[in-house]
């Protein structure tokens, strides 16, 4: 699992340490420079020589750039440092001069600018070393200045490049990010300004939760963890759980188990005008490996669930999580505005009954309370108040829709902006752990918030939330009772339910399209690899 602490947290960690006169700028220099020269080398093949731009703020950050600049050039390779600002880190200067590389004073002679952004674009590898967790805001000044002309000048990046190009020719420079990529919202992972994409961000102490969180992930490159030392003892900021974590908690059934102690998935999906989204999630409950999957709708739309999944039961009985909505009309905004958008075949009521009953508030129920997923149409049946073992599955528009309908005035591009703030806000409202979904997915619930990047951009595809839904109801219902004890547990199965239907469309048509159904047929087989390799 990765861990990400906001800066405030890795500032706390590092002040003791450098108290006791611990090298922390040492240890994070060398090893960024330590980087950059096997970077340099795998591209170039011979580092002597190779051109580096060290682009240094007034911070620290930039001290960490110049000293790793200093190491470069004792190597051999030509470094030039631009410094933005008139307060610069001296000993990290002098430290580069020290060791034969060359200083431009762009604040002195602005002018320059030009011949510094076409060395920039020339080189073979760029420092970002403007601000690191100092950062307040957008890039100011001639830190913003520089970012967004050597932005515009380097092939395949503009200045608010949400996502850089994978695989640029040879002349373009290796940028490298020193602790962060300077100008994203380091706690948030905000864009607010132009930010320079990274190919590889060399982070210090901990990753900050602004390199897990979107929009601003996807300008970093690859994320390398550097450990200078610093203990982080409180709780992460975010958290992105790696496959070693899902095959580790995977319950793996034993000799005891039998179909009702892996887990029965009451599915209430789809009506006559959207009966597809009832076989997908079905079938992806199915092969996620549930013990038992019950369909709940109309006998029409059963009939095409059973046609396509025999295993699947239509009889009432007891459940051990419900999914409730995929397919059903009538999302937040519709129940907000009293609006209908098609028949619901019955399927709001049954959906209401399914969410009573997880809720732990149907008379006679036996039992108590299971966990649930709430997706599209189920989310505008929701109360006030939930529990936190409903996993609310909302892309943007419905977390928007949502959120209005609590009373929020947010719109849908402050969602996208801000994917993690207004999670939490749905959160807050509703007391449910929430999943956003998107290129990151971002789950929050009780003290606890993930953020998974695992798909690719072919996920993006009618149905795939479907998909999703279903495996989600699975795998709570295969750890039910323990959902419903430990209120974060439910955030964390979100989590991985994101990463296995990530690599599921991954697995489904390496580097291609894949439909959502593909998707839900390869998800056995990831389960396969994922408890395989454990
Ligand atoms: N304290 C230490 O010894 C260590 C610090 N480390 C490095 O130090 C960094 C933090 O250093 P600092 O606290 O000095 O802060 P930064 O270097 O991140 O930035 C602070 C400076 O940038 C300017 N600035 C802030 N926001 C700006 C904006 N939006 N536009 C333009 N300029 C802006 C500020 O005026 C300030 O002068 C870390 O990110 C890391 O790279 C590491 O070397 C580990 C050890
Ligand atoms: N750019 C992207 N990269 C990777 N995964 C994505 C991207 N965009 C969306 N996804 C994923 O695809 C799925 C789409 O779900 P959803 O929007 O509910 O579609 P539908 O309602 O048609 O099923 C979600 O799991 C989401 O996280
Ligand atoms: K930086």
């Amino acid at each position: 699992m990765l861990s990400a602490w906001n800066a405030s947290d890795v500032r706390a960690a590092e002040e003791p340490l450098l108290a006791a006169g611990v090298p922390l700028m040492e240890r994070a220099s060398f090893a960024l420079a330590t980087h950059v020269l096997r970077d340099v080398a795998a591209r170039r093949g011979p580092v002597r020589g190779a051109r580096v731009v060290v682009l240094a703020g007034a911070g620290n950050n930039g001290g960490d750039a110049l000293h790793a600049g200093a190491v470069l050039a004792g190597r051999g390779l030509a470094v030039t440092a631009v410094l933005v600002a008139e307060r610069f880190h001296v000993p990290g200067r002098a430290a580069l001069e020290r060791a034969g590389g060359r200083v431009v004073e762009l604040f002195a002679a602005p002018a320059v600018l030009s011949a510094v952004v076409e060395e920039a674009a020339r080189a073979d590898a760029l420092l970002d070393g403007l601000v690191g967790i100092g950062a307040r805001g957008p890039l100011r000044s001639l830190a913003g200045d520089v970012v967004g002309a050597i932005s515009g000048a380097v092939e395949g990046r503009t200045a608010l490049e949400i996502a850089p190009t994978p695989s640029r020719g040879g002349a373009a420079p290796w940028v490298v990010a020193v602790d962060v990529p300077s100008g994203i919202g380091v706690d948030d992972g905000a864009v607010p300004g132009p930010v320079l994409a990274a190919d590889r961000t060399v982070t210090f102490g901990a990753p900050k939760p602004g390199l897990l969180l979107p929009p601003a992930a996807a300008l970093t490159g690859e994320v390398t963890v550097v450990d200078i030392g610093l203990r982080l003892d409180g709780p992460p900021a975010a958290r992105q759980l790696e496959p070693v974590d899902v095959a580790r908690s995977w319950p793996v059934p034993g000799p005891a188990d039998h179909k009702y102690t892996r887990g029965v998935v009451g599915v209430v999906a789809g009506t006559a005008t959207y009966p597809g989204a009832a076989v997908l999630t079905t079938t992806a409950a199915v092969r996620a490996g549930a013990g038992m999957v019950r369909y709940r709708g109309s006998e029409a739309v059963g009939r095409a669930v059973l046609a396509a999944r025999p295993e699947v039961v239509t009889a009432a009985g007891r459940v051990q999580s419900w999914v409730v909505g995929p397919g059903v009309p009538g999302g937040p905004e519709a129940a907000h505005a009293g609006e209908d958008d098609g028949a619901d075949d019955g399927q709001h009521e049954r959906g209401r009954a399914g969410l009573a009953a997880a809720a732990g508030r149907l008379a006679g129920t036996a039992g108590g309370p299971v966990p649930a997923v709430v997706d599209a149409g189920g989310l505008g049946l929701l109360d006030d108040a939930s529990p936190p073992w409903f996993v609310l599955t909302p892309h943007a528009g419905e977390l928007t829709a949502l959120l209005r309908s609590r009373g929020e005035d947010v719109r849908r591009p402050d969602v996208e902006a801000e994917p993690l703030r207004w999670a939490g806000r749905a959160h807050e409202l509703t007391g449910a752990t929430v999943l956003l979904k998107g290129g990151v997915t971002v789950v929050v619930g009780p003290g606890v918030a993930y953020a998974q990047a695992d798909g690719p951009g072919w996920l993006a595809t009618a149905g795939a939330g479907d998909v999703l839904a279903g495996v989600l109801g699975a795998m709570l219902a295969a750890r039910s009772r323990e959902v419903v004890e430990r209120p974060a547990l439910a955030a964390e199965v979100a989590a991985a339910a994101a990463l296995v239907h990530g690599r599921a469309a991954h697995r489904a048509n390496p580097g291609g399209p894949v439909a959502a159904l593909d998707v839900a047929h390869a998800v056995p087989h990831e389960i396969a690899a994922l408890v395989g390799g454990r």
